[in-house]
């Protein structure tokens, strides 16, 4: 397992926006709700149906997303979910700017270890990085065990956006990684005369709803 950090990584700190510096973002939650999933279609557009394999300690993709016309560079790193990789990745947490953690909604207990999961983020992280929660398989509507609106009211309660998402339809799946970008950028390049960007206003905003939730 190659634990270097790559040639081209930069921290993305200091004064003014700068398109070059690859912004650190890392997937994490229990194993199965879908990490590698969600970032194949966001970097490939496609979803790959079948038997589960589980990642294998970390990986990441490199990915530029254009926001208001500026270009932002997004190295994605993918986590392995299970235990037993656990004190590997918390070592990926430090430099990381922004983390998706994402539950599965047809697995209450993905859902019940987000508790777990903040604690570690807030123990393991940078005090200021940007904490995403995503409810994903929001397509499997008939095996659905977490409420759209369980997943708000936790989101509120630690003060994150929040989203359900989709790695077999795409749905929010885009919205997540641009919401992340445009408050990376607002964050680094803020100027005097700039309105303030709210990523949850944003997200909820833009987010579509799955058909199941939309009377939620
Ligand atoms: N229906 C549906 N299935 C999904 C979705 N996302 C992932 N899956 C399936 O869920 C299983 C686990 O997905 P992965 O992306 O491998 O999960 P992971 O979180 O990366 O798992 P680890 O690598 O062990 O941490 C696979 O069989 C996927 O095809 C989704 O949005 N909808």
């Amino acid at each position: 397992m190659d634990l270097q950090r790559p040639d081209s990584y930069q921290c993305g700190a200091g004064p003014g926006f700068q398109e070059h510096v690859l912004h650190k973002t890392i997937l994490v939650g229990d194993s199965g709700v879908g990490k590698t999933s969600l970032l194949v279609q966001f970097d490939q557009g496609k979803f790959i149906p079948g038997s589960f394999s589980a990642t294998v300690g970390i990986g990441f993709t490199n990915k530029v997303v254009t926001v208001d016309g500026t270009r932002v560079k997004l190295q994605i790193w993918d986590t392995a979910g299970q235990e037993r990789f656990r004190s590997v990745t918390h070592a990926y947490y430090r430099d990381a700017q922004a983390l998706l953690l994402l539950y599965d909604i047809t697995n209450k207990s993905s859902f019940d270890n987000i508790r777990a999961w903040l604690t570690e983020i807030h123990e393991y992280a940078q005090r200021d990085v940007v904490i995403m929660l995503l409810g994903n398989k929001a397509d499997v509507s008939n095996e659905r065990m977490i409420r759209m609106e369980d997943g708000e009211t936790l989101a509120r309660e630690y003060g994150v956006p929040f989203m359900e998402t989709s790695a077999k339809t795409g749905m929010n799946v885009e919205l997540a990684f641009l919401a992340i970008a445009k408050e990376l950028k607002y964050r680094a390049g803020r100027q005097a005369n700039e309105p303030s960007f709210q990523i949850r206003d944003y997200v909820e905003s833009q987010r579509q709803r799955p058909s199941c939730c939309s009377f939620l």
